[in-house]
């Protein structure tokens, strides 16, 4: 069997499209959606995705504005810069990229960002509100997983997720999300015994542990939907966490890298800011 291969890439295109259509009607009752993202230091990944991110918003008309911190720049100073933005009028969406140097303490940065303008939705407050299914900033990852997997007519409900990984970023965020919407979670993480016998019971796998290669063929069962979230650089090309030419021949449909996960990320990103903006008009 041959996998059916879900481009993330045209699927953020097509929702793009939509979306630009609709910044330009905000625009015409005095809504500009403006987005701020923050990067400290010269990471060259960082960068790569930063550059991405507004190129994107520029591309559907979206104001968009980079702050590009030196390496050494306090916590202080990065806390003083948000509080800025928090009080800002014009600013509807805050993300400052992570991880951050080490001088500077990731979790207090998140909750110094104001809840309504968190459009990585990682404030405690969002966490919250997603953990006990309140309307919230969806974490942007996760949501482009679930927008994927609905765009493909994969439906979730009593199917058992298997995902690799348990960050604050991806992992915990998409089993959250995924079990809202009635599947059956599990996780597996550095610790867990025999990943093997846990991957192969999925109906659908999601890899986000940042190891290329991880996940072969041998791992997955026929008929798995193999979301591939990792990132890697291998010998300066891009790569994800799953083996795609062994792991195509099994499974159903699959993800990816680069083309996959990636660009429903940043497609969700502009999202959440154009729901932001359209609820602070609100208020
Ligand atoms: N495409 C996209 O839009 C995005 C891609 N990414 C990519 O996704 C990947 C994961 O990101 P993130 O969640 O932030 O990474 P983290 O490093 O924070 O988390 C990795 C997770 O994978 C687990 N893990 C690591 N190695 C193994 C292993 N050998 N077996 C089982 N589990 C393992 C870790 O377990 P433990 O908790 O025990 O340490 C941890 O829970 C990275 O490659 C990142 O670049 C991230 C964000 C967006
Ligand atoms: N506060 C915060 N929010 C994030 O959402 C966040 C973050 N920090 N830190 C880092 C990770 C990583 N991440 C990616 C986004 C897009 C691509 C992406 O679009 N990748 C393209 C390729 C891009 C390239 O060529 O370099 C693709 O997969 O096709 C990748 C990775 C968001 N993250």
């Amino acid at each position: 069997m041959s996998a059916e291969v879900i481009y993330g890439k045209q699927l953020a295109e097509t929702i793009r499209q939509e979306m630009k259509e609709e910044v330009a009607q905000l625009s015409e009752q005095g809504i500009h959606p403006k987005l701020v993202v923050i990067i400290v230091g010269e990471d060259p990944a960082s960068q790569s995705y930063v550059k991405g991110k507004q190129r994107a918003s520029e591309k559907i008309g979206m104001n968009s504005d980079l702050l590009e911190l030196s390496a050494d720049t306090s916590e202080e100073k990065l806390l003083e810069i948000i509080k800025e933005l928090n009080e800002d009028k014009s600013v509807h969406g805050i993300l400052v990229q992570l991880p951050l140097p080490e001088q500077i303490d990731d979790q207090k940065v998140i909750e110094a960002i104001d809840p309504s303008k968190d459009v990585d939705g990682f404030h405690p407050s969002n966490v919250g509100r997603l953990m006990t299914g309140q309307e919230t900033f969806y974490p942007c990852t996760p949501y482009g997983i679930l927008v994927m997997l609905q765009r493909a007519d994969i439906s979730l409900e009593g199917k058992h997720v298997v995902i690799v990984g348990r960050s604050n970023l991806v992992g915990k965020p998409v089993g959250q999300l995924l079990l809202n919407e009635n599947a059956t979670v599990t996780h597996c993480h550095s610790r867990t015994k025999n990943l093997r016998e846990h991957t192969k019971q999925a109906d659908i796998l999601i890899v986000a542990a940042g190891k290329a290669g991880l996940i072969t063929g041998e791992d997955i069962s026929d008929g798995t939907v193999v979301i591939d979230v990792g990132v890697n650089r291998v010998d300066g090309k891009l790569t994800g966490d799953v083996d795609f030419e062994s792991a195509s021949e099994k499974a159903s449909h699959i993800t990816p890298v680069p083309k996959g996960v990636g660009p429903m990320t940043i497609t969700m990103l502009l999202h959440n800011t154009i729901k932001a903006a359209k609820w602070i008009h609100q208020k």
